[in-house]
């Protein structure tokens, strides 16, 4: 071989395929200020739509004057509920089978809800008119703690509901009931309870917060009268269900009907549902004949479109004295706000809350969800967290370490005896769930290891010592956190929206030269889907990942998918896109064999091409077969190289992590120092580990927000008082603290290529590690449950209450 000949090593590498660090291609427009946003769109003749908002949380609507506003100048409209009437949309349908006020229609639910909708020639002069519309109100009592919403005289908030005794999820038990789900055996776990040496209970509490991407939620729609076409640029994380939603409520057809999700600054979660906003542009455009766009600021994002959490988690563990856990039982009350609008799979009024029995093997568990209407925002969306996870793996995360308490035990060492073994898997949980893969007891080792964790038990002692004896006012808490995650919905036997099946899609097409072009039905918001998605084909068929392109978000060339959030693009259009590859093989070879004058079988693949059994220098590279493929394929076989391939998942798969946050608290201000965090994460197959890296960094990130302050709250009157980054916690670099990656690969078996999600492990692994780590330097002080977010001010009070101040 002389040395112009690529190595094996050399020609493996030039793909930048699997397993590759590959710089992620879309940061350079992102890094040069190029991306092209929603809010970058000009259209000619654009008008600009803005929403008059309610001051109250609950209220009767007397009366709306418009005249007024109509005189400011570049004032062209002012829409409402009566206008929207008129075309049958002044109510929407929801994700979760409600329906949904898109302007107010006799009352208000929230505060900031949409009352009236003005166009105009402009931003500043849709505003100039929103202070012109005369509203008048009648303020109603406002219910804002869920633990009062079914009490027998408890306000009537949905009054189109009245008389209705089941909803969308079965029977109502109160006005303001929604939904009961209930999941497990309730007798064998009830028995568990009577047998138990052990049990404890506790009102585990995941307080609201907002995912706050730094661009909010908005959309540009233009009505082309002519055609009859409807063309709308959005923020949207699932465009072709968008697309399908506007055919379904505007009665346009389906193929008149054309999104597009640009470049995306963020979603965690918030740019799943469909918004006021989408529909009321889209009727302004129709009615001006103008293109319109509306744009939400950071205060109606915060206070109006979705939310997150809000679960409240009543938490019952039995087990025997040494330690093995025996039954679960967990009720929550679900505070989803003024309209039932959470994002979910359709069959799941609670996401997938029943993971709660965690990575532990419960022999039985049962579980409850009371879901209750507040005067509160609607929307109960993911925030980094699949349906509802990251509040059962709080919730369980924070339930092992109340037990290890209760029973004088050391909550990793109660951990390890009670894991689901490596050879349980598949594993089937008590709350009906089937685990593909795991090894938990190797992450769980390596972690302790790697942060000797008995040397940092040890040191905890002694300054627990210390500050009995009063030599110090430093108390230091060690938060271990064992997740499992559920991701990738979803297979079609239970995962639907809407009756859509939770499949998703990748089509490929390969050029003449050896370069193609993928897409898929899925949308990057950041995640680096144009770097990863390529990763993939690249292993697969031998194409340089720089030769592939990637595009996703448009309804008109991508194939029909359901969309990226709950990490369900890596276990689903990830599988795609190798089924799509292996298609584009399978076709390949055949054309290889016809040029090389062999049978398919006589050939073997080899990194970039196939290669002739036996004869290794027969070979034919993929690029080669690429421009055959145009002109001299078999005798029958159509030309060209493309495939598609639409994925309907045989299971979710499983992620799961082992991460550790070591802690400082100074009880006298409050003050906490994160001393140390160590996340170590198992997603299977790993395409891009720098990517994975900048993944975890930031869900990470989002953890320590959401555990250590961030907050939508809301006072008894139902006004939201941190309804902007004045009083709502978004870490900077000055806060964040530094992050220890590592990694353990336990691929998926019924995934293609082994591959798991990542992008929201950090999340539903890290709000339990920041909890637990505040709650074990309370521990020793008597204090069993502190709730989140635990601030500074929050410490110095439980520091209070456990009496360190007493003179
Ligand atoms: N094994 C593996 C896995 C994964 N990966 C990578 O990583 C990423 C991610 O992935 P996933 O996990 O699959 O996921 P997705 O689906 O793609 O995405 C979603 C997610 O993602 C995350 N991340 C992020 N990032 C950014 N930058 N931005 C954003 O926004 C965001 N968001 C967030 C969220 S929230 Mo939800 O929506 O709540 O439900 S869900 C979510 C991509 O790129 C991929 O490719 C790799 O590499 N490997
Ligand atoms: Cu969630």
């Amino acid at each position: 071989m002389n040395n112009l000949t690529p190595t094996r090593e050399q020609r493996t590498a030039a793909l930048e395929g699997l397993g590759c660090k590959r710089k992620r291609v879309e940061d350079i427009r992102f890094t040069q200020g190029k991306g092209n946003y929603v809010d970058d769109l000009k259209l000619p003749g654009m008008l600009h739509g803005d929403f008059v908002r309610s001051p109250h949380a609950h209220a009767r609507v007397k009366s709306i004057n418009s005249e007024e506003a109509l005189k400011v100048p570049g004032v062209l409209a002012v829409i409402t509920a009566e206008t929207l009437k008129t075309v049958n949309l002044a109510w929407m349908p929801t994700l979760a089978g409600d329906v949904q006020m898109v302007l107010a229609d006799g009352k208000v639910l929230f505060q900031n809800q949409e009352v009236a909708f003005v166009v105009a020639t402009d931003r500043y002069a849709a505003d100039d008119g929103i202070n012109k519309v005369v509203v008048e109100y009648e303020p109603l009592p406002a219910l804002i703690d869920p633990f009062k919403a079914m009490d027998k005289d408890a306000p009537v908030l949905r009054e189109d509901l009245v008389g209705k005794t089941t909803g969308a999820h079965g029977p109502r038990k109160h006005h303001n009931h929604i939904f009961e789900w209930t999941v497990g055996d309730k007798d064998l776990t009830d028995a568990a309870f009577k047998k138990a040496d052990v049990t404890i209970k506790e009102m585990i509490s995941y307080h609201r917060t907002h995912p706050s991407p730094l661009e909010t939620c908005q959309c540009v729609c233009s009505f082309d009268k002519i055609r009859g076409e409807l063309t709308i640029w959005g923020t949207f994380q699932a465009p072709h269900v968008i697309r399908t939603v506007v055919s379904l409520i505007a009665k346009l057809p389906e193929q008149k009907i054309h999104v597009i999700s640009p470049d995306i600054g963020g979603g965690f979660g918030n740019k799943v549902g469909a918004y006021p906003g989408y529909i009321c542009a889209a009727v302004a455009s129709i009615v001006t004949g103008k293109p319109v766009k509306w744009v939400e600021d950071r205060i109606e994002n915060l206070t109006a479109t979705s939310f997150a959490r809000d679960y409240h988690m009543t938490t019952e563990i039995a087990a025997t004295k040494d330690g093995k856990v025996t039954g679960l039982r967990v009720h929550v009350l679900a505070d989803h706000g003024a309209f039932d609008a959470c994002a979910d799979p359709s069959k799941w009024p609670a996401g997938f809350f029943n993971i709660v029995t965690g990575s532990y093997d419960f022999p039985t568990a049962h579980l409850s969800v009371d879901g209750i209407y507040t005067n509160k925002a609607p929307g109960g969306v993911a925030y980094r967290c699949s349906f509802r996870v990251t509040e059962a793996a709080y919730c369980i995360e924070r339930g092992m370490d109340i037990l290890a308490q209760k029973l004088g035990m050391d909550p990793a060492e109660l951990r390890l005896k009670n894991f689901i073994k490596a050879e349980q898997f598949p594993y089937h949980s008590a709350l009906g769930w089937e685990y593909d893969s795991g090894d938990y007891h190797t992450a769980m080792m390596k972690m302790m290891e790697t942060v000797k964790y008995a040397e940092l038990r040890k040191e905890q002692a002694e300054k627990r010592a210390a500050f009995k004896r009063g030599e110090t006012r430093e108390i230091m808490g060690l938060g271990v956190s064992f997740f499992t995650e559920i991701v990738g919905a979803g297979p079609s036997k239970n995962c639907d929206i809407l009756g859509i099946a939770m499949f998703d899609s990748c089509e490929i097409r390969m050029h003449p030269t050896g370069a193609g072009i993928a897409r898929m039905g899925t949308k990057s918001q950041g995640q680096g889907h144009e770097t990863t998605w390529a990763q993939i084909i690249a292993t697969e068929i031998g194409i340089p990942a720089d030769n592939i392109m990637v595009e996703e978000g448009n309804t008109d060339t991508a194939p029909y998918g359901l969309g990226t959030y709950g990490s369900r693009s890596t276990p689903v259009a990830g599988a795609a896109i190798a089924m799509a590859a292996r298609k584009i093989k399978a076709k390949a070879q055949m054309i290889a064999a016809y040029r090389l004058e062999v049978h398919e079988d006589d050939l073997e693949w080899d990194i970039d091409g196939f290669r002739v059994k036996g004869l290794p220098e027969k070979t034919m590279s993929m690029k080669d077969i690429c421009w055959a493929a145009y002109n001299s394929v078999p005798p029958g076989m159509e030309p060209g190289l493309e495939a598609v391939s639409y994925y309907d998942p045989p299971n979710m798969t499983y992620p799961f992590g082992a991460y550790i946050c070591v802690m400082d608290i100074d009880v006298d201000t409050g003050v906490y120092k994160v001393r140390r965090f160590y996340a170590l994460d198992d997603c299977g197959t790993r395409i891009n580990p720098m990517i994975i890296e900048g993944q975890v960094h930031g869900g990470l990130t989002e953890a320590f927000a959401i555990a250590m302050g961030q907050e939508i709250r809301y006072d008894e009157t139902g006004n939201v008082v941190t309804g902007s980054f004045m009083d709502f916690f978004m870490p900077t670099a000055v806060e964040t603290p530094h992050w220890e990656t590592d990694f353990t690969v336990t691929p998926s078996p019924h995934h293609p290529i082994g591959a798991k999600g990542v992008g929201e492990s950090p999340n539903v692994g890290g709000v339990p590690a920041f909890s637990n780590a505040v709650n074990d330097a309370f521990s020793f002080l008597g204090s069993t449950h502190i709730q989140m977010p635990h601030d500074y001010w929050r410490n110095w009070r439980a520091a209070k209450n456990l009496g360190v101040f007493a003179a």
